[in-house]
């Protein structure tokens, strides 16, 4: 759950709760003081000395934070960092899990109206944040726009097939001749793990190497947390002007503004003066402009007026060349036979067949032993489970819906009436437990709801179930008909 008693935090010598292995406090300890070499002591000691190290739980390292504000700041700021350090440390850890550990005072703050200060209200979009210091906005006010780019995601290494060569040409071609007629904005589109947020960091480490060209790379989420940061430390003239002076802004992951209209409303203006300034635009989102309801439709024609590009779902040649081209590059040698069956089993997308894989390779590492179809299927035993099941989200939803009566789109809508809302925290529940989709996608398809609603839902129907027979025959039910 996000929020925990505090009780279950000890600030030891470590930073570490009870039961985190001495050689996980070991690794906790170079991974901060990696971080620290990078980002220097100030940064270091504002932020991350508050954080203590949890439990690791199969490919997952829990760190406790005390307040939500926080916790954001963390995630936005060196969320990617922090993930790659411990990846570097830990072969075995794929994701940093961010936790509040003590109930912040919190205080509620609107999505923001444009050149106003924050005010606390409740409307429907607001962003959480505790324990907030107008006094000292913290480093978001120097709107450093610096792209945090990840060196592994580079031209070189994007594996291209028919499911990709498009995006991919699209994207080369901005790299080699930014803001060219016809390819301002870049719009990559496409399912989850698919490669978007690769082909941008390509574009961006390309462009930065060349030198010359400032670029500015960030999540559509960060881009929200620093307008209100703006707002609250009132620097917004200062934030539009960085951001406007970059030679290309690339958004990540665009439809995270469905529903924030006024940062919407913001970064209309930015693309504006980009794009008449002759700088370049690349945005990515989960759907094509013209399926991103919910976006204005000013902002809408806007970013399908250059090149829209698909990803489109891997093939199997594609999954087999990935997987070649990653056990390659990790000097293990893993059998065409292991490779096929990979293939075969994890279609979802790209990073859970990498996530697969690399867990191979960490165990061949680790323990010394070949890998062989044999103990593949012991190693990934939870992993093909789930993908035996092959149920999608959509399914689970479509089910749900037929079930209870409602529309599908209220899986995804912001009604809240109990009706519309058990049943989707059912379809959550069920997403969560047939799936191995992670609990920020699982949000994602629900209409862009955070992971912690998700975690909320999942808990909520596990109770519910337990006081309620009737309920609890009705999940079980759909959940035999899901597993088929
Ligand atoms: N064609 C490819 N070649 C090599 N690696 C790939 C390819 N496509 C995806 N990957 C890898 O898969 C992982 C997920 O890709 P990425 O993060 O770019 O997906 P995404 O489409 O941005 O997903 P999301 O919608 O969740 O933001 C990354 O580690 C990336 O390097």
């Amino acid at each position: 759950m996000a929020e925990e008693g505090p009780g279950k935090v000890q600030a030891a010598a470590f930073n570490c709760v009870e039961g985190s292995t001495e050689e996980l406090a070991e690794q906790w300890l170079k991974v901060r003081e990696r971080l620290r070499a990078e980002i220097g002591d100030v940064e270091y000691k504002t932020w991350l000395l508050q954080i203590v190290l949890g439990p690791l739980e199969e490919d997952e390292v829990t760190l406790f934070l005390p307040t939500r504000f926080l916790r954001d700041w963390i995630r936005g700021q060196y969320g990617d960092r922090l993930e790659a350090l411990w990846r570097a440390e830990n072969a075995l850890v794929r994701r940093v899990e961010l936790q509040v550990v003590r109930p912040a005072t919190a205080v509620p703050i609107a999505e923001p109206a444009p050149d106003s200060t924050p005010a606390a209200s409740t409307p429907r979009d607001r962003v959480e944040m505790g324990e907030e210091n107008p006094s000292n906005p913290g480093p978001e006010a120097r709107h450093d726009l610096a792209a945090p780019l990840d060196p592994r995601f580079t031209f070189s290494s994007f594996v291209v097939g028919k499911p990709n060569e498009f995006a991919y040409a699209c994207a080369r071609r901005v790299a080699e001749k930014p803001s060219s007629p016809g390819f301002n904005p870049l719009f990559l589109y496409g399912g989850v793990g698919l490669g978007k947020t690769h082909l941008m960091h390509a574009i961006g480490s390309e462009l930065t190497q060349a030198g010359g060209v400032s670029v500015a790379y960030m999540s559509a989420e960060k881009f929200m947390y620093r307008f209100i940061a703006a707002i609250r430390s009132q620097s917004t003239m200062e934030f539009k002007e960085h951001l406007r002076s970059v030679d290309v802004l690339m958004i990540d992951d665009l439809q995270f503004l469905i529903g924030k209209d006024n940062t919407q409303e913001e970064f209309f203006h930015t693309f504006n003066a980009l794009v008449d300034a002759g700088r370049q635009i690349v945005v990515s989102a989960d759907k094509s402009p013209s399926d991103l309801s919910g976006l204005e439709d000013r902002l809408r024609t806007r970013l399908g007026c250059g090149m829209v590009a698909d990803i489109h779902a891997t093939t199997f040649e594609l999954r087999i060349s990935i997987l070649e081209a990653k056990a390659q590059a990790s000097g293990v040698v893993v059998p065409g036979k292991v490779l096929e069956f990979l293939a075969h089993k994890i279609t979802s997308n790209v990073r859970e067949l990498e996530g697969a894989l690399n867990r191979l390779i960490a165990h061949a590492n680790l323990f010394g032993r070949p890998v062989t179809l044999e103990n593949t299927q012991d190693v990934l035993h939870d992993i093909l489970k789930a993908h035996d099941r092959r149920v999608t989200i959509e399914e689970i939803q479509r089910k749900v819906a037929e079930h209870w009566n409602i529309r599908l789109t209220d899986m995804s809508s912001a009604r809240r009436a109990r009706a519309v809302a058990r049943p989707r925290q059912v379809a959550m529940f069920l997403a969560k437990h047939l799936t191995s989709r992670s609990l920020p996608e699982i949000g994602r398809k629900f209409g862009n709801r955070d992971h912690t609603t998700v975690m909320h839902a999942v808990s909520r129907v596990q109770e519910l179930m337990e006081r309620d027979v009737a309920f609890a025959e009705d999940v079980e039910l759909l959940k035999r008909m899901l597993e088929g």
